[in-house]
């Protein structure tokens, strides 16, 4: 969340404009205080010195009434009474420029009074004042003279008629009328522009006569008192006294008469009222220093108007207004700080409310978090203990078990189904280690290698280890673990599981044993001998001893075998097995090869001088006749002899060599004996030479088929040929069969390369078939030779179909050649795989019929179609009366079981004649034609050769 504050906070605003209110609340407040404070005590002192010229002119009065008295209670009153009487009083009230009384008199008066006066003063009249000067007055009715004067002559108005002046008529009415004592208006003195005086009259009345009515006061008025006041003098006399002179602060104005003529002031004429700042409030003028305070009184004495005005000076605005200044700044200041506070009160408010805030939102998300957290944990607890029950199930249900070790790989825990199994305590192993309870572990290195595994703390899977029960009983188990690390990562020893593998492991051991062994017999079948040579040629290179490997080959076994029976053959074998083993040391090796070919390694024979008496020890030990079927047999055995010397041939070699020097024992005769010569390796060589290009020669092209003819012997006619490999080696030339043929099949290259046979003699065969020609080549046989291997194909039944689809070839038109051996080692199997090759509708013909077992028996059960004499029996038909019985039989039995007999290695025309004679069906031979390529075999076709037709009866060949 992002931080946001105001620049002024509301509450901040708030603040100062209350702060503000306040202080300009205050300030107005104490302002007006203090101007409240400065008005009163300004009009104080105006009202102080307005007081103090109305009792200052009143005390004028009270002066001129004092002077009044005189006269009225003195009967005569004399000049020089009247001077002393007021002398003190002038020198005292200096503003009284003079006093004077007046006396009304008539006309007669004045020339009494003149005449009086004049006798002091020659020449004296009566005088009056006209245009600012004295003048004799003139005669009037009544005249108002000036009698007495003090300071005598300070005007020289003694005997001036005062009735004319301008002023006098109306101030002594106003006397009269009201009473008391009158002013005249302000009249000029001493400088005619200025009009600064004014004389005060009090009324003088007649003893005895009443003054109570205006008519009583006039016509009691005799005269008058009078002072020339000196108005400026008076009110600064007044001030003066008063001690109200030093306040410099104010100006004062004084005003009298009707036109309110200044008459005195303390300063200059002050500005006009409200000159300045006209549009200001009149509260606000206040705080304006040009705006002077003033009073003002009005009064009215003596029928004159005063006016007396009092203005404050203009003062410093601060000299006043300090309080409220201090106020003001203060409560500015105040405000300022408060505002200031507030805001940062609010600002540290909202950066707490806004952390409160932001951790607020942390605790929620935490909360969240912690809450999403707390269910995953529950779930997770769940799952776990659900994990937990199922595994303790798992446990419960399963033959396994779990188990715990510590830092020290003691057994901690084990559960409950190992002990079950193993038949051992608990307490035997809890505490202990694996090799504590069982102190050979560490004897293996399977043992050893565990503890390693432990000790660098890795995992270990599928560690097998044997334990004996409580019962005596080994059994195997087998564990596997993994190391346990706490969260801190420090080790906390091993977890597992352990399983009983004691079955399996017996399995094992029958398998290992059937694997390594010869099922017949219990020998070391050619695997366990691989490894035992392995292990005496390692000793003989320890010891620098001769090794001797003895390859042993039975002689005319399969005479045995074919003549009594499997059963025999194999009771012959099982026999010749133990007296080989007994012939042997125990600590040679005796093993079946294959069939009836045994190895013998003799490992503990000092030198090459015992070797013979080993082999012939042996030799004799098989030589022993023996009891088969009530039959007393001999057999005999040819032994290939390899040597292993220190330095000798490496051990995947000496069998080889033994079996190369057993086969020329065989060449030399049987029964015998030879030992390995490097000559010996040539024939060897060939054939290894010959496998090499054999299996390269299919992809090459570089076998061809051949095909020899067969002929109905009864008209002589091709009725189909035998298809017969070649190979056209670029170096070694034509290759034949017998060459290759048997490697083929023992290097399994027979498979591919008799499926090439197949699929090609098939196609040639169709090819021919196509050929629609008047006499020509109609539906031929092809014969194709099917090979053990071949035959052992577990799909060979849907490939020859296969290639039958593929050709188009009609089934009857294909007969599979096979061998009596194919049926020899699985009857059964042998037999289902016939029916099937039958079932698709192809012949089947038994090859070489006579060389090899000729169980007669076979033939009944075997679906055969054709038999085919073998050529060797050809040969003597003719001269040997046995072998022309073997064939007469052949054919007489092929016959009887309705198949069809065919002859091959027909040489001459006698033997034609001798086999037309007896019946045989087909021939195929020299006499009529070699194995030739497609292309000969279809110009002989085309040739429309024939048999020659029969020469002789068989019954006189027979008797020939
Ligand atoms: N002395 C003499 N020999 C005659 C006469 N008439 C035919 N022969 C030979 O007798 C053999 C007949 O073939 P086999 O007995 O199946 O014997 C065959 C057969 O077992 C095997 N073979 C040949 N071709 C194939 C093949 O394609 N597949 C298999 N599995 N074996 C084959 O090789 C053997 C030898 O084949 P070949 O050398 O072609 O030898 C052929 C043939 O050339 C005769 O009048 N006198």
């Amino acid at each position: 969340m992002a931080r946001r504050f105001t620049p002024v906070s509301f509450a901040a605003a708030v603040t100062l404009a209350a702060g503000l209110c306040v202080t300009g609340t205050l300030f107005i407040a104490v302002s007006a205080l203090e101007y409240g404070k400065l008005s009163a005590g300004f009009q104080q002192r105006a009202s102080l010195r307005v007081a103090a010229i109305r009792r200052g002119l009143d005390d004028t009065v009270e002066v001129l009434t004092v002077t009044n008295q005189l006269f009225r209670t003195m009967p005569e009153v004399t000049q020089a009474q009247f001077g002393d009487f007021t002398r003190p009083l002038l020198q005292r009230y200096p503003f009284m420029a003079s006093f004077a009384h007046q006396h009304v008199m008539t006309h007669a008066d004045r020339l009494a009074f003149e005449e009086r006066v004049g006798r002091e003063r020659p020449g004296f009249t009566l005088s009056d004042m006209r245009a600012g000067r004295l003048e004799p007055a003139p005669r009037r009715e009544r005249y108002l003279v000036t009698e007495f004067m003090a300071p005598l002559g300070a005007h020289g108005v003694l005997g001036l008629d005062v009735l004319p002046l301008a002023d006098t008529p109306a101030t002594v009415e106003r006397m009269l009328s009201t009473g008391k004592p009158s002013a005249t208006p302000l009249i000029s003195v001493l400088q005619p522009a200025r009009r600064d005086s004014f004389v005060l009259l009090m009324p003088l009345y007649r003893r005895g006569m009443p003054t109570e009515t205006a008519q009583q006061r006039r016509a009691a008025w005799t005269g008058q008192t009078a002072t020339l006041v000196r108005a400026p003098h008076l009110v600064h006399t007044i001030l003066q006294y008063g001690g109200l002179l030093d306040d410099p602060q104010l100006l004062l104005r004084v005003y009298a008469g009707a036109r309110s003529e200044l008459v005195y002031t303390t300063g200059p004429e002050p500005a006009a009222e409200g000159g300045s700042w006209p549009a200001l409030p009149q509260w606000l003028r206040r705080f304006d220093p040009r705006h002077p305070e003033h009073a003002q009184a009005s009064f009215s004495l003596l029928g004159q108007a005063w006016r007396v005005r009092v203005d404050a000076l203009p003062r410093p605005f601060l000299a006043d207004h300090a309080g409220s200044l201090i106020v003001l700044v203060g409560g500015l200041l105040f405000s300022a700080l408060a505002a200031a506070l507030v805001h940062t009160l609010e600002q540290r408010s909202r950066r707490v409310q806004w952390l409160v805030d932001e951790r607020t939102a942390d605790l929620r998300r935490s909360n969240a978090q912690l809450n999403a957290d707390v269910a995953a944990r529950k779930r997770t607890e769940r799952a776990l203990q659900e994990s937990e029950h199922r595994f303790r199930r798992l446990l419960a249900l399963s033959s396994d078990w779990y188990w715990e070790q510590d830092v020290n790989f003691c057994f901690t825990s084990i559960t409950d189904g190992f002990f079950d199994k193993a038949r051992v305590q608990r307490k035997a192993y809890l505490g202990h280690t694996r090799w504590q309870v069982s102190p050979a572990f560490l004897d293996s290195k399977s043992g050893r290698d565990h503890l390693a595994l432990l000790q660098a703390r890795l995992p270990f899977a599928n560690l097998e280890h044997e334990i004996t029960g409580d019962d005596g009983a080994t059994r195997w188990f087998q564990s596997t673990g993994e190391p346990v690390y706490d969260s801190q990562g420090e080790f906390r020893g091993y977890r597992g599981t352990g399983s009983e593998i004691t079955e399996r492991k017996q399995t094992e051991q029958r398998i290992r044993h059937i694997a390594h062994h010869d099922a017949l017999t219990g020998l070391p079948n050619r695997m366990l001998l691989q490894d035992r040579l392995a292990q005496a040629v390692a000793r003989a290179n320890r010891g620098g001893r001769q090794m001797w490997v003895l390859l042993i080959d039975l002689d005319r076994f399969k005479f045995v075998n074919d003549s009594l029976g499997h059963k025999a053959g194999d009771q012959l074998l099982r026999t010749i097995a133990g007296r080989l083993q007994a012939a042997v040391r125990d600590a040679d090796t005796v093993a079946r090869l294959s069939g009836d070919e045994f190895v013998a390694i003799l490992s503990e024979h000092a030198d090459e001088a015992l070797a013979p008496h080993a082999v012939q020890r042996i030799m004799t030990a098989l030589a022993q006749p023996i009891m088969l079927e009530g039959k007393e047999f001999c057999v005999t055995c040819s032994i290939g002899v390899a040597v292993h010397a220190a330095d000798g041939a490496p051990a995947e070699h000496l069998i080889e060599h033994a079996d190369i020097a057993m086969y020329a024992a065989k060449k030399l005769g049987r029964n015998r004996w030879q030992f390995y010569e490097s000559t010996m390796n040539d024939a060897a060589l060939e054939r290894l030479r010959i496998e090499g290009a054999l299996r390269k020669a299919l992809e090459r092209g570089e076998f061809v088929l051949h095909y020899q003819p067969q002929l109905d012997l009864a008209s002589g006619r091709i009725v189909g040929m035998e298809a017969l490999l070649r190979w056209q080696h670029p170096e070694l030339g034509t290759v034949p069969p017998q060459r290759f043929i048997g490697l083929a099949e023992e290097t399994g290259l027979i498979v591919p390369i008799g499926a090439w046979v197949l699929h090609t003699a098939c196609a040639q065969a169709r090819a021919w078939h196509d050929i629609a020609e008047p006499g020509g080549f109609g539906p031929l046989r092809v014969a194709v030779n099917l090979s053990a291997r071949q035959f052992a194909q577990p799909d060979l039944v849907e490939s020859i179909a296969q290639v039958l689809a593929d050709t188009g070839l009609p089934p009857a038109c294909l007969d599979i050649e096979l061998t009596e051996s194919l049926f020899v080692d699985d009857v059964a199997q042998a037999v289902d795989t016939l029916h099937r090759l039958k079932a698709l509708g192809v012949a089947l013909s038994i090859d070489d019929f006579g060389t090899g077992y000729s169980s007669f028996s076979y033939l009944r059960t075997f679906p055969i179609d054709v038999l085919k004499i073998d050529r060797s029996f050809m040969a003597d038909i003719a001269s040997d009366a046995d072998e022309a019985a073997i064939v007469i039989s052949i054919i007489a039995l092929a016959h009887n079981l309705k198949l069809r007999v065919i002859a091959e290695g027909v040489e001459s025309a006698a033997q034609l004649e001798f086999l037309r004679a007896h019946g045989c069906d087909e021939m195929q031979g020299y006499h009529f034609s070699r194995p030739v390529p497609a292309e000969e075999f279809e110009r002989i076709v085309r040739s429309g050769r024939t048999l020659a037709p029969a020469a002789v009866s068989a019954p006189e060949l027979l008797c020939a």
